[in-house]
């Protein structure tokens, strides 16, 4: 049972799609405003105590945001059930103590030795991945978390299955650098292997090694999860990535026997973990039951959903704050920055209302599992009119990048595809393509002009100085019109009539004037759907 709880989330500053869809009913009032009929709330903002009306413009359009204090108003749905989940002393203690892998005390600030280990030569070496890139990367993820890179290096070895992962040799030259650093006031405190996972085995050998914590990629990412998670969805689907690799570890000291410490899950721990599992797979179940109802509900409405999809940092926030204007929207230069799909509301050229839905990135060599975590918010961008894939054409590996994207996409697509075709709808299937997709390479502003010369295929913008924004919205519009089968025309119909407010409630009015010929009729220049269409045909003309 959902009970309307009263939180206050001052950091979050947009617009979150169950309130949006709470608060807002988009009416067409006059030929050239539209106006969100009752105002939006805004979910936390700069100010949020002030109780001052902001406002905001989208391109062609505007909205208001009536900024009142969010201590006033229902933000999230949040069951009791969720707040247990998430205040979990016991689970702390697994994740804090006996296990720790996920330890919130890392959150800690860190100095930190980065080592991305890679294969340098033979059958395990990987194509086309340069592992400076992966480094800089690495590097990324650690800086997300506000914790200092002392040192980073690139390691190559044969292959990572020792138990020490590397050799002996490199072990010591390693040791020497940490004790280096200590030796002069940098000291050392924790070192971060940049590999998906580290088997347990290997993080408790190097740790004792080394005498400091040692991370993989699936720990400092869940960490940064933990710290950019607001949402309670987003919270609970980040409590539920945790399971499947705190399990894998026990597995693995169950396996291994006696790996030198006291470590080990106790059978109430292990039930207790299970049950854990279950809850929170029941939580996010409703959420998503009701995430559906509100997709249902903007289905009715019928604004068409562009999702803005795509790899970390590639630019998607910066995107959609481009293509609406919207204030609001902080892109920040942070990997995982947003956890949570949020709506944002735009117009198209054509004065047509769209909803800009911005979603969590994609990264590689992070375990499937991690990200499948987060395939309940994807949904709504799956099931969008328009997918938007935003590639950072300036990363010396986008294209590596948006091979990555596509993939997930259909991996993702056909998740939601085969649980869908329970329930009978059939609608993604047809979508398992990357049909409705318009890639756009952003950063061009970081590209030179040779370079650019090269790239084939992509429509090219910049999201921070708006080049090529425009020539983009235009290309939408003519997709989203295509893809929702609606056409512009203009229809004259009687002043005040029956015709002209059947139209106005049921299409997109986006301008009228008075006929010259008629001073009886007014021209409406709409965006109609085919079969409104011929509803209002039928219903006016026989
Ligand atoms: N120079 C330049 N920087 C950009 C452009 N677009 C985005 N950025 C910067 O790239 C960084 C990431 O931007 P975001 O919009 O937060 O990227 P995102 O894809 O939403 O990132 P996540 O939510 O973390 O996946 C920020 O520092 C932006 O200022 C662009 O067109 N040109
Ligand atoms: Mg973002």
């Amino acid at each position: 049972m959902f009970i309307s709880t009263i939180r206050s989330i001052s950091r979050l500053t947009k617009f979150h799609l169950s309130q949006y869809e709470a608060n807002s009913k988009i009416s067409l009032l006059s030929s050239s405003a539209i106006t969100i009929g009752k105002r939006f709330k805004h979910v936390g903002s700069q100010s949020p105590r002030s109780g001052k009306r902001e406002s905001g413009n989208t391109h062609h359009g505007k909205f208001e945001v009536d900024s009142v204090s969010t201590e006033q108003h229902d933000i999230i749905a949040e069951s009791d059930e969720s707040i247990s989940l998430l205040d979990d002393k016991e689970y702390d203690t697994i994740v804090n103590t006996t296990m720790h892998v996920v330890n919130k005390k890392l959150l800690n600030l860190h100095n930190v030795m980065v080592l991305q280990p890679y294969i340098k030569w033979g059958p395990n070496k990987v194509k086309n991945i340069k592992p400076e890139n992966q480094l800089a990367e690495a590097e990324s993820l650690v800086r997300t978390l506000n914790w200092s890179v002392v040192v980073s290096l690139k390691v190559s070895l044969e292959n990572t299955d020792r138990k020490m992962v590397f050799g002996s040799g490199k072990l010591d030259e390693l040791k020497q650098i940490v004790n280096k650093c200590n030796s002069e006031g940098q000291p050392i405190s924790c070192i971060f292997i940049s590999k998906g996972t580290l088997k347990f085995v290997q993080k408790l050998s190097l740790s004792k090694f080394f005498g400091i914590p040692v991370m993989d990629r699936y720990s400092v990412v869940i960490q940064i999860l933990r710290l950019h998670a607001i949402t309670t969805e987003a919270r609970l689907q980040v409590a539920l990535a945790e399971i499947p690799y705190i399990r894998s570890q026990m597995r693995e000291i169950e396996t291994q026997g006696n790996i030198g410490q006291n470590l080990y899950l106790t059978d109430t721990q292990k039930m207790m973990l299970k049950k854990r599992e279950k809850r929170l797979q029941q939580e996010l179940e409703k959420l998503r039951t009701h995430r559906e109802l509100l997709r249902n509900k903007r289905k009715q409405k019928q604004f068409p959903v562009v999702a803005v999809v795509g790899y970390t940092n590639c630019g998607k926030t910066s995107l959609i704050k481009a293509l609406t204007n919207e204030t609001s929207l902080q892109p920040r230069n942070q990997l995982f920055a947003t956890l949570d799909v949020t709506a944002h509301a735009g117009m198209l050229p054509c004065r047509l209302e769209v909803l800009f839905m911005d979603t969590v990135g994609f990264m590689s060599d992070i375990p499937t599992g991690l990200i499948e975590c987060f395939v309940a918010t994807l949904e709504d961008a799956l099931d969008a009119d328009i997918i938007v894939h935003v590639q950072d054409i300036s990363h010396d590996d986008w294209i590596l990048q948006r091979n990555h994207v596509e993939k997930t996409l259909i991996t993702l697509m056909r998740h939601t595809s085969s649980n869908n075709s329970i329930n009978g709808n059939k609608k993604i299937d047809e979508k398992v393509s990357l049909d409705n997709v318009i890639n756009v390479g952003n950063k061009i502003d970081l590209v030179s002009y040779e370079k650019t010369e090269n790239i084939k295929d992509l429509r090219v913008v910049s999201s921070k100085t708006l080049a090529g924004i425009n020539d983009l919205l235009i290309e939408l519009e003519e997709k989203i019109l295509q893809a929702t089968d609606r056409v512009k025309m203009t229809i004259r119909v009687p002043m005040g009539g029956e015709e002209m407010q059947w139209l106005y409630k049921n299409t997109a009015v986006t301008s009228s004037e008075a006929d010259p010929n008629n001073n009886q009729k007014i021209l409406l220049n709409c965006v109609i759907s085919r079969t409104t269409l011929e509803i209002f045909k039928h219903r006016f003309i026989g």
